[in-house]
């Protein structure tokens, strides 16, 4: 099973994915995950990446494209991919669907997570990871409710990834509104995009995905 999550940032891709994997042994191909991850080891991609990621805008197609190519490589042929972040713009889909060939899969689904844009630099700027351990994570749109204590280190200390800035976010909704968005109609020639409303509660959303994963 070959799936890609498709929607504006903050609309909940990364925790669905998440989800996905725990209960469907599926891995998550997030490139917003291997960029930072690169960055934070200075590799070449990295030291090239982190300046256009801080500014909320596109990395280049080449280097996502080669990051997806190589972490399908090292999967295993029979785990299910959760393309998340990926592809972000038409040359991207089109390289998906080379790569994609060559790994001998297929693309099953394409979920379209629809969300209000308002509520989404809300949900961007309401989330924090522990400065401390790195680990812990403090929502404050999941878990309002919860005070920011790290819940891995007990540390009060938080950050914010840095492009998750308000500023930075409207550069980032406004990069999926002219680059992102325009893909949704090659893979609805398809018929195969079915949309979930990312607006409702999280186990509401993952129960509406089930139900397209079990459709044919
Ligand atoms: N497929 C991609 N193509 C180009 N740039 C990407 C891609 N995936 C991630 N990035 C870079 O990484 C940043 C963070 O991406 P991501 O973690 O997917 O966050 P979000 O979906 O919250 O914006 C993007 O703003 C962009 O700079």
């Amino acid at each position: 099973m070959n799936i890609i999550l498709l929607g504006p940032p903050g609309a909940g891709k990364g925790t669905q994915a998440n989800l996905l994997v725990e209960h469907h042994g599926m891995r998550q191909l997030s490139t917003g995950d291997m960029l930072r991850a690169a960055v934070k080891a200075e590799t070449p991609v990295g030291l090239q990446a982190k300046a256009v990621m801080e500014r909320g805008e596109l990395v280049s197609d080449e280097i996502v494209s080669a990051l997806i190519d190589a972490e399908l490589l090292a999967m295993g042929e029979h785990v299910g991919a959760i393309f998340d972040g990926y592809p972000r713009t038409a040359a991207q889909a089109h390289s998906l669907d080379e790569i994609l060939g060559k790994h001998g899969r297929e693309l099953d689904h394409v979920i379209e997570l629809a969300v209000d844009e308002d509520a989404l630099v809300d949900r961007i700027t309401g989330r924090f990871t522990c400065a401390k351990c790195g680990e812990g994570y403090h929502d404050r749109y999941k878990q309002p409710e919860v005070a920011g204590v790290c819940d891995k280190c007990g540390s009060t200390d938080f950050k914010r990834r840095p492009d998750d800035t308000e500023e930075t976010v409207r550069t980032r909704m406004a990069e999926y509104r002219a680059k992102t968005a325009p893909i949704l109609p090659i893979y609805e020639e398809r018929g195969i995009v079915q949309r979930v409303d990312g607006m409702a509660a999280i186990g509401d959303v993952t129960s509406a995905i089930e139900k397209v994963l079990a459709s044919a």
